[in-house]
C-alpha cells in the first residue's frame, strides 16, 4: 500500500515549506504539481485572480466548497482580515486529512474550520451549526454538478446576503453548464467571466464571478 497522491503533495509541503509562511506552502504545492505530479487545486494563474477578487472583498464570512489539500483555503484564508473565519467543506475524508495538515503548517488554523460531509447536506446546518448568519463570499470547487444545487440551497437557506460574491472555478473545464446557464440569466445575480487556464496547463478553463443583487 503505496502513498497517495495528496499524501505525497503533504510530505513535499512539510520537507520544502517553512512552517508558519503561507506563501511558502503555496509555492512549493505549485512546483509540486508543475514539476512532479499534476493535482487538481486552483493553480497560480486562477490563483492570482482568486487573491484579487478576496482582497478587493475583503470579507468577514467565507465558504469554501470542496477542500482537497487546502491550497486554496491557504490562498484565501492568508488574506482574511483578523476575526474573520473561512469554512471549507469536503466530502473525501483522505483529501481532509491531508487538509488538516496543510492549513496547520501554513500557521491558517484560526482562521479556518474544515468540516467533513457533503455540502447539500451541511449547507442546511451552517447556521445551527457555526453561527453563520450570511457569507460574504463563496468559492465553488468541488464536485462540478453540484455548484448549481448548492447555490440555489444557499439562497433558499438565507445564506447570501445582497453583495454576497460568488466565485467559481473549472467553468470551462471540467465545465459547469447548468450553473453557467442559470447564473448568468438570472436577474438576481451580475456575473463576469475570467479567462485563464487550467491548473499548470495550456488548456482553457475560468472563473466566473457573480454578485448576488438580493
Ligand atoms: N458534495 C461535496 N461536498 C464537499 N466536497 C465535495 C463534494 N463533492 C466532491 N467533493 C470533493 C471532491 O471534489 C473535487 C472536485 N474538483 C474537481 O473535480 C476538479 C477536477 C479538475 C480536473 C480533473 C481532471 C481533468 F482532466 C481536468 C480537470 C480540475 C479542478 O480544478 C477541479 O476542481
Ligand atoms: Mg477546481
Amino acid at each position: 500500500t503505496g502513498s497517495t497522491r495528496p499524501q505525497r503533495l503533504l510530505r513535499a509541503v512539510q520537507k520544502k515549506a517553512t512552517q508558519g509562511d503561507p506563501q511558502s506552502v503555496i509555492a512549493t504545492i505549485d512546483h509540486f504539481c508543475r514539476h512532479s505530479e499534476w493535482a487538481m487545486n486552483v493553480g497560480d494563474e486562477k490563483g492570482s485572480i482568486l487573491d484579487s477578487v478576496v482582497t478587493e472583498l475583503n470579507p468577514s464570512s467565507a465558504l469554501e466548497l470542496g477542500t482537497y489539500c487546502g491550497y486554496s483555503t491557504v490562498r484565501i484564508a492568508r488574506l482574511l482580515p483578523p476575526g474573520s473565519k473561512l469554512i471549507t467543506l469536503e466530502f473525501n475524508p483522505a483529501y481532509a486529512a491531508v487538509a488538516r495538515q496543510v492549513i496547520a503548517w501554513a500557521g491558517l488554523n484560526d482562521k479556518v474550520q474544515l468540516v467533513e460531509g457533503p455540502s447539500g447536506d451541511l449547507i442546511p446546518q451552517m447556521k445551527e451549526l457555526f453561527g453563520v448568519q450570511t457569507f460574504d463570499f463563496v468559492f465553488l470547487d468541488h464536485w462540478k454538478d453540484r455548484y448549481l444545487p448548492d447555490t440555489k440551497l444557499l439562497e433558499e437557506c438565507g445564506l447570501l446576503r445582497k453583495g454576497t460574491v460568488l466565485l467559481a472555478d473549472n467553468v470551462i473545464c471540467p465545465g459547469t453548464p447548468e450553473y453557467l446557464e442559470y447564473i448568468r440569466n438570472s436577474s438576481r445575480y451580475e456575473s463576469r467571466y475570467f479567462k485563464s487556464h487550467l491548473e499548470y496547463t495550456k488548456v482553457e478553463d475560468g472563473l466566473e464571478k457573480s454578485v448576488f443583487l438580493g
